[in-house]
């Protein structure tokens, strides 16, 4: 039997003000990121920005990471701790990576869904009517299983070294903001320990290149990455700034509609993937998201923080009372993962 992969019952109605509000104290942690921010439109000013972390008041911080996901199920994670320079470097080596000649990059073709993915070859959505997305990526996982694949240290020196490095960091970032919102939940902070999810964590990475010159030729419509949710706990994403990026928050309404989501110079964009939907029974959203077609080259690298694999997703017991029963049954996040991989790649 196929796993259920979206929930059967109706949206449950969540009590919360409507707006959620760009941290009303902003110190003088982040002056000049924060002036910018400022500076934009106040309708773009609505998400939350979280400065102060990691921070000695951690459950003030669990309150505001509770009121984003809840409502956007997206924010902005600035302070992060993961080094200018490093992320600089990053998308440096991406963009080595990408302009190599296309028969260097196709020696790395994905096996096991690691390395090179080509332009078209996955479709996020699994709508049949969407063709495959207008991007090129290259995905790594853990770094000691041994699936992942490396170009030659020839062709990129310091290529696995920088890439590597920036996986650790940005997965140890995702264990913080993990305990965080263990707390958001009124939870035990090692709650995701626990539940088993961070024993062997199949968390994924993918540098993702939208070439923004693409013709397109047929009347078709091409996305850089078409409308999907992400399918782990929570996603880190740092983009280059060429804007494209939106969101989707109600999926179901007809027509859907889609707002921008800003960048943010030197903050990650983090969103709330369908594990962390399951688990708290829809309360924190993994909201619909997707990339247009960028009219300028777009960069931009996505760690996924994903369970173990044999990891049992169920709704936590702070989620779920006799008026508001589980939505989902328990899941294998690897059967459910299994699912989701066999969509993306079914052209
Ligand atoms: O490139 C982006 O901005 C978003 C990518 C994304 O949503 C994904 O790969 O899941
Ligand atoms: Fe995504």
């Amino acid at each position: 039997m196929r796993p259920q992969l979206s929930p059967k019952l109706p949206r449950m109605s969540i009590t919360c003000s409507s707006q959620a509000k760009v941290c009303a104290d902003l110190t003088m942690k982040m002056p000049q990121v924060l002036a910018k921010w400022q500076q934009k439109p106040k309708e773009k000013q609505k998400w939350l920005v979280l400065y102060n972390f990691p921070s000695p008041d951690r459950f003030s911080t669990a309150k505001a990471i509770r009121q984003a996901c809840i409502e956007h199920g997206f924010f902005y994670l600035v302070n992060h701790g993961v080094d200018e320079e490093l992320v600089k470097k990053v998308f440096e080596q991406s963009r080595n990576f990408f302009s190599l000649p296309v028969e260097d990059k196709m020696k790395l073709l994905q096996r096991n869904h690691r390395g090179y993915a080509r332009l078209y070859t996955i479709k996020l959505d699994p709508n049949p009517s969407t063709k495959g997305d207008a991007r090129e990526a290259f995905y790594m996982g853990p770094l000691a299983d041994g699936h992942n694949q490396w170009p030659s240290e020839e062709d990129l020196p310091s290529w696995r070294s920088t890439v590597e490095t920036y996986y650790q960091k940005v997965a140890s970032v995702g264990t913080k903001l993990l305990s965080l919102i263990a707390l958001s939940l009124n939870l035990d902070e090692d709650l995701f320990e626990k539940l088993g999810a961070l024993n062997d964590p199949l968390a994924m990475m993918g540098l993702l290149h939208y070439p923004g010159d693409h013709l397109d030729s047929s009347n078709e419509e091409i996305h850089g990455a078409s409308a999907h949710s992400d399918f782990g706990m929570i996603t880190l994403l740092a983009t280059d700034d060429v804007p494209g990026l939106q969101i989707c928050r109600e999926k179901s309404e007809q027509p859907q509609v889609w707002e921008d989501v800003p960048s943010l110079s030197g903050a990650f964009i983090v969103n709330i993937g369908d594990m962390m939907e399951r688990w708290t029974n829809c309360m924190f959203r993994s909201v619909l998201h997707r990339v247009l077609p960028p009219e300028q080259e777009r960069y931009s690298v996505a760690f996924f923080a994903n369970p173990s694999t044999d990891c049992i997703i169920e709704c936590l017991e702070s989620c779920c009372s006799e008026s508001c029963p589980p939505r989902f049954p328990p899941i294998k996040y690897s059967d459910f993962m299994q699912e989701r991989l066999r969509l993306l790649y079914d052209l």
